[in-house]
C-alpha cells in the first residue's frame, strides 16, 4: 500500500483508461408528450435521482446568513420594486416552484431578491454579484417560469420538428458562455429547472462530436445553451435560427464582451435574424465588469436597462480566506508539495498561466503519486470532460488549470484554490478564487507571489483590506491611505458612440 499514497493522498487511478464518457450534450432531459397537461406529466424517478440528488448540488454553507447584511444597489429599476423574501414571493409558476424546493432553496441570494422581480417585469439588465452567489438561478428560474406559463395560456409556440418538413431549431431562451465546461453547466441548471416541463434545452459547444449535438438541436431545442463559435457555425448551416429568441443571457458578459468574443456576439446578436425589437430581454451578469466593457455592453441593452450590484463591482467574498506567499520561482514546486503534504487532503485546484506549465506540473506530481488531473486548451473535448469529472467524483482530488477553468465552474467542496501562476489581473484573480467558498461556504486561496506579480499588487492589497484579510509585510507599502473601499458602481450609459472601442484583452493563446 505505501507505493499507492504520498502523505495522506492516495494515487489516482487511470482515469483516461475508460472511454466511455458519453457527450454531455447526450445527457437526458425531462421527456414531454403532448397528451401531458402540466401538473400531471408523470415524474421521471432517475432522472430526479440525477438532477436532484444530495451529491449532485452544492449545498449553501454556514454563513448563507450574511448574504442578508449585503448592500443591493440598483439603478433604473421599475419604481415600485418590491424585493422578494422567499421564492414564494416570485409567484413562480407551481411546476417551477417545485423544481426550485427540489434544489433545497430555502431562501433567494441577495441577487436572486433584486433581479427576479426585475426580470419578471422585462425589463434589461446588467447585474454584478459576487462569484458563488447563484447568478444561474437568478435568471433560469424567472425566464423558465415565464414561458411555462404563457405555455399553459396557450401563448407559447414550441416548435418541433414534423415529418419530412423542413425544420429549423428555433430557441425561445438563448444562453451564450465563454467556455465548455460552464455550458455543460449551465445545461445541468436548465435540465433541473425544466424538469417535468415542456421545454427542451440542448447544449451545443466547440470540441465535442458535432453531431451528436445536430441530433439534439434537430429534436427542437426550446433553451439553447451555447459557446459562441458552435452556435455561428449551426446558424451559418441553417440548422438553428434565432427568429423566436424572447430572452438572450450573456453569462460571464465582460468576457463574453472582451476583444476574444466581441466579434461573434456582434455577429450573433446584431447582425442574425434575432429580433432587435422592444420585446426582446437582454441579460448580462458577470462578478466583475470592467469599465470599458460596461460601455460596450450598452451596444446591446435598452435604453431603459436597469444594473444591479451586489457589493462592490469586481469585489469578492470574505468567506474566502487568502493566503499571499512571497516566493521565488524556483521555490514554487517545493512550496507547493509543502503545501500539499501539511494541509489535509480536500479538493483542491492549482491555477497555472500556460499550458506547458500545466503539463508538466500535472506530470510532476503524478508521478510523486498525488492524485492529479489537469485542465487546458490544448486537451481533446473527451480528455477535458474525464479530467472534470474525476475531479468532481472525488478520483482526481487535485486539479491543474488554466484560466479555462477560472470562470463559472462550480463544483462542490472545492476547498484550496492555490495560485501556482499569479495572475496579473485582479479580475481574473477574483474569478479563480471564486471556485470556492460558494453560497457561503468557507474556503482557502493561496495564491504565490514572485516579482513578476508587482503590477496586481496595489489592486490585490486594496481586496485584501477590503475582505478583511491579513495584508503581509511585502505589501504593506502598496496600502493606499486614500482608497476608497465597496463604492465602484456601473457607469451610466455613455453618449458617445462605441463603434471604435477596442478591449484590452485578447485570446491568450497560452491558456
Ligand atoms: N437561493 C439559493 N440557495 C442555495 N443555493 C443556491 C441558491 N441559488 C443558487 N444556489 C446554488 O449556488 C451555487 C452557485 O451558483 P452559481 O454557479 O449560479 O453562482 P454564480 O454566481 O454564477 O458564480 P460565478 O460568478 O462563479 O459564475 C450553485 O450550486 C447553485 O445551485
Amino acid at each position: 500500500m505505501s507505493d499507492e499514497r504520498v502523505g495522506n493522498w492516495v494515487k489516482r487511478e487511470n482515469v483516461f483508461s475508460q472511454d466511455p464518457l458519453s457527450w454531455a450534450s447526450e445527457q437526458r432531459v425531462y421527456e414531454w408528450h403532448p397528451s401531458y397537461t402540466l401538473g400531471n406529466a408523470p415524474s421521471d424517478p432517475a432522472l430526479e435521482e440525477e438532477l436532484f440528488s444530495e451529491e449532485s448540488r452544492v449545498n449553501s454553507g454556514i454563513n448563507f446568513k450574511n448574504y442578508a447584511h449585503m448592500k443591493i444597489s440598483i439603478k433604473d429599476g421599475p419604481p415600485d420594486l418590491l424585493p422578494l423574501q422567499t421564492f414564494n414571493d416570485a409567484s413562480l409558476h407551481p411546476i417551477i416552484a417545485e423544481n426550485v424546493d427540489r434544489m433545497r432553496y430555502s431562501e433567494p441570494t441577495p441577487v436572486q431578491k433584486s433581479a427576479i422581480p426585475i426580470i419578471l417585469q422585462g425589463y434589461d439588465i446588467m447585474a454584478c454579484a459576487q462569484t458563488g452567489s447563484g447568478k444561474t438561478a437568478t435568471f433560469l428560474i424567472p425566464i423558465i417560469s415565464n414561458l411555462v406559463s404563457k405555455f399553459e395560456r396557450g401563448r407559447l409556440n414550441i416548435i418541433r420538428p414534423q415529418s419530412r418538413m423542413p425544420f429549423k431549431s428555433s430557441p425561445l431562451l438563448l444562453v451564450i458562455l465563454p467556455t465548455r465546461e460552464l455550458a455543460i453547466q449551465i445545461f445541468k441548471e436548465a435540465r433541473r429547472f425544466t424538469y417535468r416541463t415542456p421545454l427542451r434545452p440542448v447544449v451545443i459547444y466547440g470540441g465535442a462530436e458535432p453531431r451528436v449535438q445536430r441530433e439534439q438541436v434537430a429534436k427542437g431545442a426550446d433553451i439553447l445553451i451555447a459557446t459562441p463559435g458552435r452556435l455561428k457555425d449551426m446558424m451559418e448551416r441553417g440548422i438553428i435560427s434565432l427568429s423566436h429568441v424572447r430572452h438572450v443571457v450573456l453569462d460571464e458578459a465582460d468576457r463574453m464582451l472582451d476583444m476574444g468574443f466581441e466579434p461573434q456576439i456582434r455577429a450573433i446578436i446584431q447582425a442574425s435574424d434575432l429580433p432587435r425589437d422592444e420585446s426582446l430581454q437582454t441579460l448580462m451578469f458577470s462578478a466583475t465588469f470592467p469599465r470599458q466593457i460596461q460601455k460596450l455592453a450598452w451596444d446591446f441593452l435598452k435604453h431603459n436597462c436597469c444594473r444591479i450590484r451586489v457589493g462592490r463591482i469586481g469585489g469578492t467574498t470574505s468567506d474566502i480566506t487568502q493566503r499571499i506567499i512571497k516566493l521565488h520561482e524556483y521555490q514554487k514546486k517545493e512550496e507547493l508539495e509543502h503545501i500539499l503534504l501539511t494541509f489535509p487532503p480536500a479538493r483542491t485546484m492549482i491555477f497555472v498561466e500556460t499550458k506547458r506549465t500545466a503539463d508538466n506540473l500535472d506530470d510532476y506530481l503524478y508521478n510523486k503519486k498525488f492524485p492529479t488531473c489537469s485542465i487546458h486548451g490544448d486537451r481533446t473535448q473527451k480528455e477535458r470532460e474525464l479530467s472534470l469529472k474525476a475531479f468532481k467524483e472525488g478520483k482526481s482530488p487535485i486539479l491543474i488549470a488554466t484560466a479555462v477553468a477560472s470562470r463559472g465552474l462550480d463544483i462542490k467542496d472545492v476547498m484550496h484554490v492555490i495560485n501556482y501562476d499569479l495572475c496579473n489581473d485582479i479580475d481574473e484573480y477574483v474569478h479563480r478564487i471564486g471556485r470556492t467558498a460558494r453560497v457561503g461556504n468557507q474556503g482557502l486561496a493561496t495564491s504565490f507571489y514572485t516579482s513578476y506579480n508587482e503590477p496586481l499588487a496595489p489592486q490585490l492589497t486594496k481586496l485584501l483590506i477590503e475582505c478583511k484579510q491579513e495584508v503581509p509585510d511585502f505589501l504593506r507599502d502598496f496600502i493606499n491611505p486614500n482608497t476608497t473601499y465597496e463604492t465602484e458602481d456601473f457607469i451610466d450609459e455613455p453618449t458617445t458612440s462605441n463603434a471604435d472601442f477596442h478591449g484590452t484583452w485578447d485570446k491568450n493563446p497560452n491558456w
